[in-house]
C-alpha cells in the first residue's frame, strides 16, 4: 500500500483560553490534491502553521514521508520537499520575475537528493540551470514576456504567479497552498487551478486552503473540513457537498457555494 506524504496526528492549538485546532487528524497521499475548507476562523491557517512549523502545536505531531517533523525549524523543510506559500504575497517587489524565480532555485541547487542525482560543476552551470528552470516555469504559470518586469509594476493576479512559480521551482514533493485564488478573477483562478493540476501531474502533491468552492470542487480529490477548530467532515468533493454537518456549518455564509458547485 502507499504510504502518506503527510500524516497529521491530533493537532491542537491552544492560544490562551481560544482553542484554534482541536484533534486535528488526517493523511495526504503521493500525487493527491487535498482542500482544506472551513468558515472565517474555523482554524485553517493555525492547521497549516503548524504543519509547516510556524507555529509549534499545542499537542499532536506532523510527519513528512514517516519522518516526524513536528519541532523542526521552519528552514529545514525545503530540503526535506515541503514548501508553502502564504495568505499575504512574499515575492520580492523591486526585484524581476525571474529574478524572484532564481532565488527559489537556491533551494533546489542545495538539496541534498536533488545534488546527489545531478551535480553542476560550476556556479555558471548552476547559473545556466536556474536561468533555464526559472524560464521553463515562466511559461508554465503564463507570465511569458513578463520574465524582466519588476514584480512590484505587475498586476496582483500576476504577483500571485510569481509567487507560485518560485515556491515550486525547486521541485518540492508537497506544496501548501494558502489561498491561491484569493484576490485572482475567474479566468486567473482557472489558469491557477489548471497549473496545479499540470504540476501534480508532473508528480507534486498539493495541501490548499481555498474558500472558492466551484474551483475546489474541480481539482481536489479529498476536502477536509474545519469548524470552530475541529474536523467536522472529509471527503470527495460529491461526499462533502452532501455532508449534513457541511452544510449546517456553511449555514450563513457560503452555503450556496457548496450546493451550487
Ligand atoms: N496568534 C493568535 N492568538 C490568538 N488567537 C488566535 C491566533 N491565531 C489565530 N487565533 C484564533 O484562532 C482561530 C482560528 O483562526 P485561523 O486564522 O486559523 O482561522 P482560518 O480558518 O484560517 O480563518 P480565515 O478563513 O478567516 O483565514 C480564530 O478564532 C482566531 O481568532
Amino acid at each position: 500500500m502507499t504510504e502518506p506524504i503527510l500524516q497529521v496526528e491530533h493537532l491542537t492549538k491552544r492560544f490562551g483560553g481560544v482553542t484554534a485546532v482541536e484533534d486535528v487528524s488526517f493523511e495526504v497521499f503521493p500525487g493527491e490534491i487535498v482542500a482544506v475548507i472551513g468558515p472565517n476562523g474555523a482554524g485553517k491557517t493555525t492547521l497549516f502553521n503548524m504543519i509547516t512549523c510556524f507555529t509549534p502545536p499545542t499537542e499532536g505531531r506532523v510527519k513528512l514521508s514517516g519522518e516526524n517533523i513536528t519541532n523542526k525549524k521552519i528552514f529545514e523543510l525545503a530540503p526535506l520537499g515541503m514548501m508553502r506559500t502564504f495568505q499575504n504575497l512574499e515575492v520580492f517587489g523591486s526585484m524581476t520575475a525571474i529574478e524572484n524565480l532564481m532565488t527559489g532555485i537556491s533551494v533546489q541547487l542545495k538539496n541534498r537528493v536533488f545534488a546527489a542525482g545531478f551535480r553542476l560543476k560550476s556556479a555558471r552551470e548552476e547559473e545556466q540551470y536556474a536561468y533555464e528552470k526559472a524560464m521553463e516555469l515562466i511559461e508554465l504559470t503564463g507570465l511569458q514576456g513578463l520574465e524582466h518586469t519588476l514584480v512590484e509594476q505587475m498586476s496582483y493576479g500576476q504577483q500571485k504567479k510569481v509567487e507560485f512559480a518560485q515556491t515550486i521551482i525547486s521541485n518540492p514533493r508537497l506544496v501548501l497552498l494558502d489561498e491561491p485564488m484569493a484576490g485572482l478573477n475567474e479566468v486567473e483562478t482557472e489558469a491557477m487551478a489548471d497549473t496545479i493540476l499540470q504540476m501534480r501531474d508532473r508528480g507534486m502533491t498539493f495541501l490548499f486552503v481555498e474558500h472558492k468552492m466551484a474551483t475546489i470542487m474541480r481539482i481536489a480529490d479529498r476536502i477536509v473540513v474545519l469548524d470552530f477548530g475541529k474536523k467536522i467532515a472529509e471527503g470527495t468533493p460529491a461526499e462533502i457537498q452532501k455532508n449534513e454537518d457541511v452544510i449546517r456549518a456553511y449555514i450563513g455564509g457560503d452555503l450556496d457555494d457548496v450546493k451550487s458547485s
